[in-house]
Formats: structure tokens, C-alpha cells, sequence
């Protein structure tokens, strides 16, 4: 993986195409000497690692396995902590180990994690008290403080990001492949839990089964070491072009271009245009694709994308990521996967039940119910049911922080509870015992299935 792929033609073909999304950098120059020197950098992952993660999607895409894929809306440079990460981790864990058991089915893990500091917004700008500054666009691009000076996008700010998913990325590879992520560990990751929620305890009496049978295998004298660590796998939206770009590289084995910014990069509902940069760029990548597709998402939408990015119907390459809304899942998803269907192409299909379901409360905090959350995943589950294709998965924003951001769960947060700790930069993200209470519901729908 030694050619940049500035040296390869493809990877820049996005250039002349209309990019949805992008910072408006004041300094040109500036942006110059940061990309040329990210170019320059290592790469975070390798192009090997994003096979095997194809692999593994194909295997969801054949209805072997499923999908969890969940993480912050926005990471922020200063939550590049070992305790914040490792909550993040734990309940990402915790929810496979929950899917995995109570839903009889094997799980590849990709974390919102290691890279996801880009966001598109609705509005260019923000408004406050009479104050219009540039919207926040992530910690990658300007500063959430609403000054002036912190709105103003910084290119520096990429190379931060660098830094942060690498860090990052560094941390969940120890964790994951020095012992924490041991199964034998399934009670350690709720210690500090177990008492204080419904949820919690849940997981407890399930964690105990799960022993159980461990030490039954052990017993047997089975002791595979598929037990003693886990595959996880890092994911962002693709959103900064620039940034992505920069991170592209050959691979040496076989001159294709990988983006070495994470493992798995996805189109969000905003920048999936056809004839945009995004899909051009993602389509020279051979990375493991997403695309959201929300509820103006037409038949002819769907099969272009899989022209453009799967022209080789390769099970695994494409996840189709419907975030419809849980009053329009089961209108709008049934023809879309029926045509897909019918069209040959094998494509991950998963549910992201956040984004179509958020709205302000009175208190101006944005929030999700997690019973729409719960009930579109439901509706994306009727669909799949009724067509006889395959539910692969769950997109969720989500935090391993006891943070009040949606309403609802088993341990009930109001909407007079918000305020209490609300600490998103951007969109309201399931806390850890929402995360938990969603893992145990969704297994029980899988089982039902
Ligand atoms: O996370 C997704 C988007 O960035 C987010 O929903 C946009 O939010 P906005 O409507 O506040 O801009
Ligand atoms: C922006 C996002 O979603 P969408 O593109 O579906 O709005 C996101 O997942 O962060």
C-alpha cells in the first residue's frame, strides 16, 4: 500500500463533478499543505481488513448473519478519551453478545466510530438571539461554540481527525485483541450496571447463560479461540471529499484504490445524488459501501446506485441503509426491496430507525421516541417478513454514556429530563441501557422472524 492515489487517475474523478456538503474552507492554500501532508500518512486500516469485512457483509447479504452497526452521531476531538471509548465499545459488545445469543445468529460489529466527525446539515446557517453564524458541520471541519471565530472551517481540523481516529482506532484494536473482548468477560462489561437498570439486569441473567454454556464447552473441552477476541470494524460517513480523498491509496496487491480512513464508508441521505461526487467517488473505492436511502428514495434511485457501485453484484460490496420513519417504513420500503430483489443484485439490506425520527421537543432539545425507534425497526422487519428477504441489520446512534438525548426505554427518560444531560453535538443519540433494551427487543424479532 505504497502508492498515493494522487498518482491514480481514478481516485480524483469526483473533482469535476458538483460535491453536495462541503466546508467552505476561507484558505485555499492552507488546504493545500494539509492535504498534501495527509497524503503523506499512514494508513488507518488495511485494504486486507476491508475484504475481510466485505466478506463478512456477504455472508449478512446470503442471510447468514447480521449487521449491528452503531456509534456516536458526532465524535468530538475531546472525547478522544480511554473512558468514553471503552463505554462506547462495551455496549456495542454488550449489544452483540445480546444479539448473538438471544438471536441465535452471528454478528459483525462495525462501529460509527474511529472517523465519524463530519456532518451534513439542514441549514447553512444558525441562528441564535439574533446572531446568524456558519451551522456547526463537525469537529472535522469548525468548532461547536457558537462564536464567530470557532464557526470559521479550519483544515487543520483534518488533520486532527487523522489523529483522533487514529488514537481512537488504537484503543478499540487493544481492547478488542488483548483480552477485554474475551466472551469470559461478558459479566466485566456490566459490572458497573448490572444494579442500577431494568436493562442492565437483563443482561445480567443473560450473561449467566452465557457462561454457563461456555463452561459447558470447556468442560467438553472445547476452548475455540474465535472466544478470546473480537472482529470490529471502524465506519464514517464519506462526507469530506477532500479528506477522504487524501486518505485514498493503491493497494499494492492488487492496484485497486482502498480508502484507508476506515474500514466501511457510507453515503448519507444528503450526498447520494447519481450524478454527484460522492457516488463517483465511492465508486472508485473498494471499500464495503453504505448508502441511506430515506423515504423519496425511488426503484430507479436503488438500481442506479447498484449500477454505480455494485456493478459486479458482489454480496457484501453494497448496504442499502433505509431510514424511511417508523409512520412511512412499511409504505415506502416493500416495493424497494421487492425491485431489488428482482433485480439479481445481492445487497445488505439494514435499518437505520434514527434519522427519520427525530423532532424538537418543547424545550428546543432535538429527540427520537425510542418507541418510533423500536417501531420502525419492527416495520423494517414486517417488510423483510413479508417478502422472504433477509433483515440484515441495525444502523443505531448511540453512546455508552448515561446521557438523556431520546425518551422512552425501559429505564424511562422524559421529555422534563432532556436537560439533564444532553450532551450531543448534533443529532440525540441511545443511551446505554436504550441501546441494551433495543438489542434484547430486536433479538426477539429475529428469533420470531
Ligand atoms: O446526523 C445527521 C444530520 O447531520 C443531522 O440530522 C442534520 O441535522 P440538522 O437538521 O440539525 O442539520
Ligand atoms: C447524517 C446521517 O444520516 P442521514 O444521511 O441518513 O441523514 C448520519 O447517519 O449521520
Amino acid at each position: 500500500m505504497t502508492v498515493n492515489a494522487e498518482t491514480h487517475a481514478g481516485g480524483h474523478t469526483w473533482r469535476s463533478l458538483p460535491a453536495a456538503q462541503q466546508p467552505d474552507w476561507p484558505d485555499h492554500e492552507a488546504l493545500r499543505d494539509v492535504l498534501a501532508e495527509l497524503e503523506s500518512y499512514p494508513p488507518l486500516v488495511f485494504a486486507g481488513e476491508c475484504d475481510q469485512l466485505r466478506a463478512r457483509l456477504g455472508a449478512v447479504a446470503r442471510g447468514e448473519a447480521f449487521l449491528l452497526q452503531g456509534g456516536d452521531c458526532a465524535e468530538a476531538f475531546d472525547a478522544v478519551g480511554a473512558d468514553q471509548i471503552r463505554n462506547k465499545l462495551k455496549t456495542l459488545l454488550q449489544m452483540g453478545a445480546v444479539l448473538t445469543y438471544a438471536g441465535s445468529v452471528p454478528v459483525v460489529k462495525v462501529g460509527r466510530i474511529a472517523g465519524q466527525y463530519s456532518k451534513p446539515r439542514s441549514k447553512p446557517t444558525e441562528t441564535r438571539d439574533g446572531v446568524t453564524l456558519p451551522t456547526y458541520r463537525g469537529d472535522s471541519v469548525n468548532g461547536f461554540e457558537f462564536t464567530e471565530a470557532a464557526r470559521i472551517p479550519d483544515p487543520q481540523r483534518l488533520k486532527r481527525m487523522y489523529h483522533a481516529s487514529a488514537a481512537t482506532l488504537n484503543l478499540v484494536r487493544a481492547f478488542t485483541t488483548g483480552g477485554y473482548a474475551d466472551l469470559r468477560q461478558v459479566h466485566a462489561w456490566n459490572q458497573d450496571f448490572v444494579k442500577s437498570s431494568p436493562s442492565g439486569q437483563r443482561y445480567e441473567a443473560l450473561a449467566r447463560e452465557i457462561d454457563r454454556a461456555l463452561n459447558f464447552m470447556n468442560a467438553c473441552g472445547v476452548d475455540p479461540e474465535e472466544f478470546k477476541t473480537v472482529e470490529f470494524y471502524s465506519s464514517h460517513e464519506a462526507l469530506v471529499l477532500d479528506y477522504e480523498s487524501a486518505l485514498t491509496r493503491v493497494d499494492s496487491r492488487t492496484g485497486d484504490l482502498y480508502d484507508v480512513s476506515g474500514h466501511m464508508v457510507w453515503i448519507g441521505e444528503r450526498t447520494r445524488q447519481l450524478d454527484g461526487a460522492h457516488i463517483e467517488f465511492a465508486s472508485k473505492i473498494r471499500n464495503p459501501i453504505g448508502v441511506k436511502l430515506g423515504p423519496t428514495s425511488t426503484v430507479e434511485d436503488a438500481l442506479t446506485l447498484i449500477e454505480r457501485l455494485d456493478p459486479d453484484r458482489e454480496p457484501g460490496r453494497l448496504t442499502f441503509i433505509a431510514r424511511m420513519g417508523a409512520d412511512k417504513v412499511r409504505d415506502k420500503l416493500p416495493t424497494l426491496v421487492e425491485k431489488v430483489s428482482a433485480s439479481g443484485a445481492q445487497v445488505v439490506w439494514i435499518s437505520d430507525p434514527m434519522h427519520g425520527n427525530t423532532f424538537e421537543a418543547a424545550s428546543g432539545h432535538k429527540t427520537r421516541r425510542f418507541d418510533d425507534v423500536l417501531d420502525e425497526v419492527k416495520g423494517f422487519f414486517e417488510v423483510h417478513k413479508s417478502l422472504g428477504t433477509h433483515p440484515g441489520g441495525i444502523h443505531v446512534e448511540l453512546t455508552g454514556d448515561d446521557v438523556t438525548e431520546c425518551v422512552g426505554g425501559g429505564d424511562e427518560i422524559f421529555v422534563d429530563d432532556l436537560h439533564q444531560r444532553y450532551e450531543t453535538a448534533c443529532d440525540p443519540r441511545l443511551n446505554r441501557s436504550q441501546s441494551l433494551d433495543l438489542a434484547f427487543l430486536v433479538a426477539e424479532m429475529y428469533r420470531h422472524q
